[in-house]
Parts: structure tokens; C-alpha cells; sequence
């Protein structure tokens, strides 16, 4: 049939299969239940803190890239069009849903809540909540069991209180910058520039504040941000401390640079009884940090093995630290900035210091006919059978180098960070530019089972 490339949708079919087929593998082995879109409790598929094998972690990357690239073999292009013009609505339905209490009334219903029910408790209008219910059900957060009657599934429990995904989704403002981003790309005065305060979140907020700056005067919304923040660090802790090697670095000191809230350290400092801890951030953060570090170690901080002091990353490094780590920061900052942090770090490490960047390494979009992988390695998911230790696998033909569909969060969270904070998500090449720029070498990237990886830097 022309237009048909018979051998692309037979090499994916075959990429799927084998995907598939090792996610049916490594559930066994690992005596893990059986995955079902009925449950109403969490698979440890469903957490990222749950570590899964190697093999079971990679088949799962490269069955959702399979079916991204199946889709866009066969999905109809002025459909496309229409079905992404109409995404806002995603979001907006998403933030319905937990902000009216639709959420909490289906998940308390577990046999299904109906939509009269629903309508009648919220005092809603049945058709704009039927609506809503329906846009949900195809995307998977419901389940619409008999006509109008809805129950939860494995993706509802994240929207419970208290939890990861509902903590993400609380923070507001990413439709306003999305909103303001083609403004801020062919804006007459700041197309060029790469300035915090040139960004898509001034146009979108009516401001000429940073949104650091602007979260400091709302004290409720930077509560919030910093809320969602930690679910980013908080969802991939246990991939972080199992599969980067805290202990082999043999470090007694460490600066949490713009540590937030302080968690990380809080977190490493179970790990590594012996070492010391000093979380650095801007004043208005610190006060939040010293009371979770009170609450969450008080010991820790009585004998002095946390600290939290406020510091400007823009200024001269003032401790003198075995390893400095920075989570989530350079993404936040422009080529620019981000040289001129590291450079102020290295004014007070030691010429054994590390500085361990923890961030997303983005990879290019290139879908090639044979398989690919960034550093020239060739590994398939049957080479992982049986291994402990994570590494990725390569890209087999016909998947984007960055697993395509996959790499939906990362690659969307580059596109905030832009309109944000003028940044983004960085692939290798440009990590290793900031990194010669600033006078430092990068010593290894460890990749883990999370959408980061630990790029360890030294002198
Ligand atoms: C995305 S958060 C990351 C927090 C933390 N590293 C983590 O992983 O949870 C960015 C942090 O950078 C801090 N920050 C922004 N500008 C700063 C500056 N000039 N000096 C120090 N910290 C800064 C913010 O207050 C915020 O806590």
C-alpha cells in the first residue's frame, strides 16, 4: 500500500511484543500482583518509590514509546490538530475534578458514585459534571462502570489527599504562562533574551517580578509551589538513594545548594549516619526549613549534622563541603546563571570537592532504523534479565533516542521551565558546555530508574 512502511509497523509491533512480554516476565519473577484496570488498590507499579527490577522499569519505558510511535503512525493528522488544540481541557478537567470535591465523592464510593449523586452533593449542574466525568473516563483517571455511574482506579488514589499527584496538581499558573508563551517567544524586546524576568510568567501575572520574587509577596502560593516542588524530589527518593552510590563517595560534608525545604538532606542524613548536612536558600525558605528539620530529625539538628543557613548562589560559596548537590536548581536558570553558579560553588570547594548535579539529562527526538543509545552503548532489555544494577537500554529502531511519548513530563517541564524561568531541560552536549564554561570536568552521569539522573562533576 503506498504511504505504508510496512517494515516500521511490523519492527514496532515487534518492539511492543517483546516489551510486553518482559513486563509479563518480570511480573512473575517478581511475584508482583497482576496489573488490572479494575483495582482500586496500588500496583507497585504505581510508585516510583517502589524500586521495580531493571528489566521490568525499561520494558514498561519502552512499551508506553511503542505505543506513542503506533499512534502517530496511524492517528489521522487534522485529528491530531483538533485533539491537541482542544489539551487545555485536560488540565481543566483535571483541576475540576479535585478542586470541586467530584474526586473525593467518587473515591468514596467504592461500588461507584452516580452522577446525580455527585451533582446533588456538589450542587451541580448534571451535564457540565457529565461532562467532565466523561473527558476523564477516556483518559483514564475513572471508570465509568453503568451509564452515569463513575468509580475510582489505580490513577484516582494519586488525586487522594495528601498524595503526590494531587500535591502537583494544586499549584496553579501553568496556563497562564502556556497562555503568554508565544508572546514571550516573538516579544519586540525580549524575543533575545534569556532573563528570569523576560519570561512568559511576567506577561501571563502582570508583573515584573522573578516568580521567586513574586512568590515571596504571596506567601500562600510559595507554600503551595514548594509544596509541589518536593512531590518532584519526594515520588523519585528511593531510585536517588538506591541507584546513585551515596556511600562509595565517602563524603563527611555536603551543601544542599537551594535545598529548599531541606528534604533531601533530611532524607540523606538517615542514610549517612556520620556526614553533615548545611541546606542553603534564599532567607524567606530557610525559617520553613529549620522547622522541618526540627520536626523531622530534632536530634540531627541539636548536635549540629543539620544546619540551615540562607545564601545567595550568586554569591561566593562560603562552606567548605566534600560534595555540594544541587536538585531541580540548574534546570530553574539560563546557561549564564547557571555558569555563574557553578563558578561560585567552586570559590569555596576543596580541589577534591564533587558537585553532584540532580536533573533530567534530555535526549534529541532522533528516531533511527537501527537502535541507538546516547554514549555509543548497545543494550537490549533481555540484557538486563537477572541484573540488580540499573542502566537504560538503547533505543531499538523506529524509537525516538528519548523514548519519545515516554519523555512526555520531562519535555513538557522543559516547556514550563521556559516560559517560567527562561530555562530548560538540557541533553549532554549542552550540560558539558556549562560544565567546560564553568572550569569543571563531569566525572560520570548515573542514570536512575526516575526521570533524573546524577551528573557528578569535579575539577
Ligand atoms: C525547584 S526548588 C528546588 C529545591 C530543592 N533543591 C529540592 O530538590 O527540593 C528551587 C530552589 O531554589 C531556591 N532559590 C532561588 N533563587 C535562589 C538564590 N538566588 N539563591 C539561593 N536559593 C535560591 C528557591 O527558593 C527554591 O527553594
Amino acid at each position: 500500500m503506498p504511504g505504508l512502511d510496512i517494515n516500521e509497523i511490523s519492527s514496532l509491533q515487534q518492539t511492543l511484543n517483546a516489551a510486553l512480554d518482559a513486563i509479563k516476565d518480570e511480573i512473575r519473577l517478581g511475584e508482583l500482583p497482576d496489573l488490572s484496570s479494575t483495582a482500586t488498590s496500588p500496583h507497585p507499579l504505581d510508585d516510583p518509590n517502589v524500586l521495580v527490577s531493571p528489566r521490568l522499569f525499561e520494558a514498561r519505558r519502552l512499551t508506553l514509546a511503542s505505543i506513542g510511535q503506533i499512534k502517530y503512525l496511524l492517528q489521522v493528522p487534522y485529528e491530531k490538530v483538533v485533539e491537541q488544540s482542544l489539551a487545555p481541557y485536560d488540565a481543566a478537567t483535571l483541576d475540576i475534578f479535585i478542586r470541586t470535591g467530584i474526586v473525593d465523592i467518587i473515591l468514596a464510593n467504592p461500588r461507584g458514585a452516580s452522577l446525580e449523586q455527585i451533582s446533588s452533593d456538589l450542587d451541580l449542574h448534571p451535564h457540565k459534571v457529565r461532562a467532565v466525568l466523561r473527558h476523564l473516563s477516556i483518559q483514564g483517571w475513572i471508570r465509568e462502570v453503568s451509564e452515569d455511574v463513575y468509580c475510582a482506579n489505580r490513577s484516582t488514589l494519586t488525586l487522594r489527599p495528601g498524595q503526590s499527584g494531587r500535591q502537583w496538581a494544586m499549584t496553579k499558573g501553568k496556563g497562564k504562562v502556556a497562555g503568554s508563551l508565544l508572546d514571550m517567544i516573538t516579544h519586540p524586546h525580549w524575543k533575545h533574551s534569556t532573563s528570569i524576568t523576560h519570561t512568559a510568567f511576567q506577561l501571563g501575572h502582570n508583573t515584573d517580578l522573578s516568580i521567586f520574587a513574586y512568590n515571596k509577596e504571596h506567601p500562600a502560593e510559595l507554600k503551595q509551589w514548594a509544596t509541589s516542588v518536593k512531590t518532584l524530589g519526594s515520588v523519585y527518593e528511593e531510585a536517588l538513594f538506591h541507584d546513585y552510590p551515596w556511600k562509595s563517595l565517602k563524603s563527611t560534608s555536603f551543601v544542599d545548594c537551594a535545598g529548599g525545604q531541606g528534604y533531601l538532606s533530611i532524607s540523606l542524613a538517615g542514610i549517612l549516619p556520620s556526614a553533615h548536612f548545611v541546606v542553603q536558600d534564599l532567607p524567606e525558605v530557610i525559617s520553613l526549613t529549620r522547622e522541618n528539620m526540627k520536626r523531622e530529625n530534632p536530634s540531627a539538628v541539636e548536635n549540629g549534622r543539620l544546619q540551615a543557613h540562607p545564601a545567595d548562589l550568586f554569591k561566593p560559596q562560603t562552606v567548605a563541603a566534600d560534595t555540594y548537590v544541587l536538585r531541580y536548581i540548574l534546570h530553574d536558570w539560563s546557561d549564564n546563571d547557571c555558569v555563574s553558579i557553578l563558578k561560585n560553588i567552586s570559590l569555596g570547594a576543596k580541589p577534591t570537592s564533587k558537585i553532584l548535579v540532580i536533573d533530567h539529562v534530555a535526549s534529541p527526538a532522533i528516531v533511527s532504523r537501527g537502535a541507538s543509545a546516547d554514549d555509543g552503548r548497545h543494550i537490549e532489555l533481555d540484557d538486563l534479565a537477572g541484573c540488580k544494577d540499573y542502566t537504560t537500554i538503547s533505543a531499538p529502531p523506529f524509537i525516538p533516542k528519548n523514548f519519545g511519548a515516554y519523555s512526555y513530563m520531562p519535555v513538557a517541564l522543559g516547556t514550563h521551565l521556559m516560559g517560567a524561568f527562561n530555562a530548560r531541560e538540557r541533553t549532554l552536549t549542552e550540560w558539558r558546555a556549562i560544565v567546560d564554561e564553568a572550569g569543571l570536568r563531569i566525572l560520570r552521569v548515573k542514570a536512575l530508574r526516575a526521570k533524573t539522573s546524577v551528573i557528578e562533576l569535579g575539577f
